[in-house]
């Protein structure tokens, strides 16, 4: 026998309790940004993802599309202003996000699990009102949606009915406007309302960094009673905010475990789900 197949047999048969562990759970996976510019990067999440599903774990992948939605947005000369983060967004952006998130990025993450073997249904906050929303208060940001509520119901039925949900992160108020909602932020109320059992943000950064600039000073786990000296010390900033935000808000919403991983690394989510290898940066709570 080839030591290589051993090999091989031996690492397969090491995930074994992580199998177990999460296999019936809802694993809320969030992908979006640079990470999803590269196509061989984007082919190896969208795999493992397909992988996970195959071994019972009810994957939730909400993506945001932030580069897709500035290309669309440069296409017709315009430029976005960003306040902590969010995509300053009036009338014409919204309906460029809507296209872009809800259409063409939705659309192309669904088929791309559908050719790996997989069926997904693509949705967005909009359907059957799983995510609804209405103004962000405070800095007048148009039409950035803060969400007031999550009915997880299609995404139940979705999941029970053996498809992974795709879910892009647009939401509608009660008069039917839609509103541009931060794909992390979305993440982690779509983690909270389903009680996953995790929730991981794939983005193209190892994790937190103590030094932004500096790739090897990642900080491994954050307690969510420490973050605000993480803002307060200027640690972090621009998208990272959103981020561990709603890594916070996933933690107090009973969601077991939220982390940030790097999707550059290749299978990173099966490296983060199947073994007992900490990759990125965890988020928990002190009083465990
Ligand atoms: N302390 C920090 N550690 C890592 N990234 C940080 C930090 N502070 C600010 N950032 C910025 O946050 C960005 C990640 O957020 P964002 O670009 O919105 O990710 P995504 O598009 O994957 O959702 C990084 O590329 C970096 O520019
Ligand atoms: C309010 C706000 O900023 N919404 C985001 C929604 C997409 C998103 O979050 O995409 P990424 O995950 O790729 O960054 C935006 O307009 O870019």
């Amino acid at each position: 026998m080839k030591i290589d197949a051993i090999q091989k047999a031996e690492i397969l048969s090491k995930a074994l309790p992580f199998i177990q562990k999460y296999s019936g759970k809802i694993v809320v996976v969030k992908y979006g940004g640079n990470a999803m510019k590269n196509e061989e990067l984007k082919q190896n999440v969208i795999t493992d993802i397909v992988l996970l599903s195959e071994i019972g774990i009810h994957v939730v992948l909400v993506h945001g599309g932030g580069p897709e939605i500035n290309k669309m947005l440069g296409k017709i000369g315009k430029e976005s202003k960003f306040v902590n983060g969010l995509r300053y967004t009036d009338d014409e952006t919204m309906d460029i996000v809507q296209m872009v998130l809800a259409g063409k990025t939705n659309k192309d993450l669904v088929s791309l699990i559908n050719q790996k073997g997989a069926k997904a249904v693509g949705i967005c906050g909009m359907d059957a009102n799983v995510i609804t929303a209405k103004k962000l208060p405070g800095d007048d940001l148009g039409y950035v949606g803060a969400i007031t509520g999550v009915n997880p119901q299609l995404i139940l039925d979705v999941i029970e009915k053996g498809y992974i949900p795709v879910v892009a992160s647009v939401g509608c108020d009660t008069n039917g406007h839609s509103y541009n909602i931060n794909a992390d932020t979305a993440a982690a109320s779509v983690a909270g309302c389903l009680g996953a059992e995790n929730m991981i943000l794939v983005s193209d950064i190892p994790g937190v960094l103590r030094d932004p600039k500096d790739e090897t000073s990642l900080i491994q786990k954050i307690y969510v009673e420490d973050i605000h000296y993480l803002k307060d010390a200027g640690i972090i900033s621009g998208g990272m905010i959103p981020k561990v935000e709603c890594c916070e808000t996933a933690i107090t919403h009973s969601v077991k475990k939220a982390v940030i991983i790097d999707g550059r690394v290749p299978h990173s989510l099966l490296i983060e789900i199947l073994s007992e290898e900490g990759i990125g940066t965890m988020f928990e709570k002190k009083e465990g």
